[in-house]
């Protein structure tokens, strides 16, 4: 298999940029396990992907390599296209997409916080794969020298992600990465995975044993609280036709409520941004990263001035936003209102997912099922198509994830899909998502693929 791996994942042969001046010249001197696992399983790493620097962005505009083009309709020519038509492949991991999508491999290893693996998999037309939280490792070979084997962005948050052409190579890259590691202390411990299975495989017996494509006994909930105004309206006939798809087969599709959704975005960045601000610290140009010198006619020339100076010369204006942003939110004035604030939040969130799933969460000490739950959630990925690049504007880009960022702050899996291009859209391409209990990869990939077996055989017209 080919396979492009994100631009801040750790490997021996290729540079590590992050996007970043920072990181510019960074080599590093070991792969992470994930890179180590694909290689030993045979795949073929055909290069870096871009990224928006350090993971931070939403759209793949932050980079010293400059904006991923969307290679949506124009897959071997997108830069001849005119500025001005150029759309966003997303972000953050908009060159793992775009690599993808332009056919150039058949899977991209990229990371996922708040979504950044399954907005630009919904812009480009492919499939992206958020991963339970600890269950692919983050960690590289020598951790003495570095401590991630993925380059650190919100750890709490930070999950290794897939980007495939389709379901089933989305979950053979799985099938490699998802092994216990035991140098990575997030990773999932193997009896917890064990029992993760246990309860995934007992629940799918409840339905994924009948013929193939009998869907009779298949729970699935709509999050009502998914469907904001902002939501684009062409988005809700493909969506319904993919809830068509599944009822037809059997499955019994019911709304069910996720009341704090509103607060997650608001949670997302206090949490993320306050993450980043210290694990950013060690760039300093001494530890870590760029070193610019400070000029000879400096007055103090401080240890502090010095770090300042390399850092305001290393960081791009968004990295520097989240470090202002989070280094407030952990200051002691502001620590109860904001950074505490969000993890109460980030709590209740997690709660209402757990409420709502019949399969109970092999992570918590009772594990009672709930007969009256849901096996899996079902919502558009985004809220729109691939944005034009030249149509950037502030606040907007940090809304984009709105309908990723619950699932990574209550770190479940979360599989993003392509829909069927409609008739009443643009023509570009839109992603559903489908949400499970943690540790229910399988239970998503089988849903998953049925969606895309469905969504194959539909045929529409395009606008153009
Ligand atoms: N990194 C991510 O998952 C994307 C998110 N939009 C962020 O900028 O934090």
């Amino acid at each position: 298999m080919t396979v492009a791996v994100k631009d801040n994942i750790c490997t021996k042969s290729m540079p590590t940029t992050c996007s970043s001046a920072m990181l510019r010249d960074f080599r590093s001197p070991f792969d992470a396990t994930v890179v180590q696992l694909l290689n030993d399983s045979g795949a073929t790493i055909i290069g870096k992907a871009n990224c928006d620097e350090f993971g931070m962005g939403s759209l793949n505009v932050h980079s010293i390599h400059g904006p991923v083009v969307n290679p949506h309709q124009h897959p071997s020519s997108a830069l001849d296209w005119p500025v001005r038509e150029r759309r966003s492949a997303g972000g953050s991991s908009g060159g793992s997409a775009a690599a993808v999508a332009a056919g150039m491999c058949s899977a991209a290893l990229a990371t996922d916080t708040g979504g950044s693996v399954r907005l630009p998999a919904s812009y480009c037309g492919v499939v992206g794969l958020k991963p339970s939280y600890g269950l692919i490792s983050r960690r590289g070979i020598y951790d003495h020298l570095q401590r991630w084997g993925v380059v650190s962005f919100a750890d709490s948050l930070d999950c290794v992600g897939i980007i495939g052409k389709d379901v089933i190579s989305a979950s053979q890259v799985l099938d490699v990465l998802s092994v216990f590691d035991e140098r990575d202390p997030t990773a999932a411990r193997p009896l917890t995975r064990e029992r993760a299975q246990e309860l995934c495989s007992e629940h799918m017996a409840e339905w994924a044993s009948l013929p193939s494509g009998d869907f009779t006994k298949l729970r699935i909930g709509i999050p009502q609280e998914y469907f904001p105004v902002s939501l684009d309206s062409s988005i809700v006939s493909p969506f319904r036709r993919v809830v068509r798809a599944l009822k037809d087969r059997g499955a019994t599709v019911l709304p069910v409520s996720l009341p704090n959704t509103s607060y997650a975005l608001s949670a997302y960045y206090v949490i993320a941004s306050a993450e980043a601000s210290s694990n950013l610290a060690r760039y300093d140009g001494v530890q870590y990263g760029l070193r610019v010198p400070l000029p000879p006619d400096s007055v103090t020339k401080s240890p502090g001035e010095a770090y300042s100076h390399s850092r305001t010369a290393g960081f791009g204006a968004e990295v520097k936003r989240r470090i202002l942003l989070g280094t407030y939110a952990l200051t002691a004035d502001a620590f109860d209102n904001y950074f505490l604030q969000a993890q109460r939040l980030r709590q209740c969130i997690r709660d209402d997912f757990m409420r709502v799933f019949r399969v109970p969460n092999p992570l918590a000490r009772s594990a009672t099922p709930n007969v009256a739950g849901v096996h899996v959630l079902l919502h558009p990925s985004a809220v729109r198509t691939a944005p034009f690049l030249d149509e950037q504007d502030g606040l907007d880009a940090y809304t984009q994830d709105v309908l990723t960022v619950p699932a990574s702050l209550a770190g479940l899996p979360a599989l993003s899909l392509p829909m069927a291009v409609d008739a009443g859209g643009d023509g570009w391409p839109l992603g559903v998502s489908v949400v499970g209990q943690w540790g229910c990869e399988k239970m998503i990939l089988t849903v998953g693929s049925t969606i895309e077996n469905a969504e194959r055989g539909t045929v529409v017209t395009s606008p153009g």
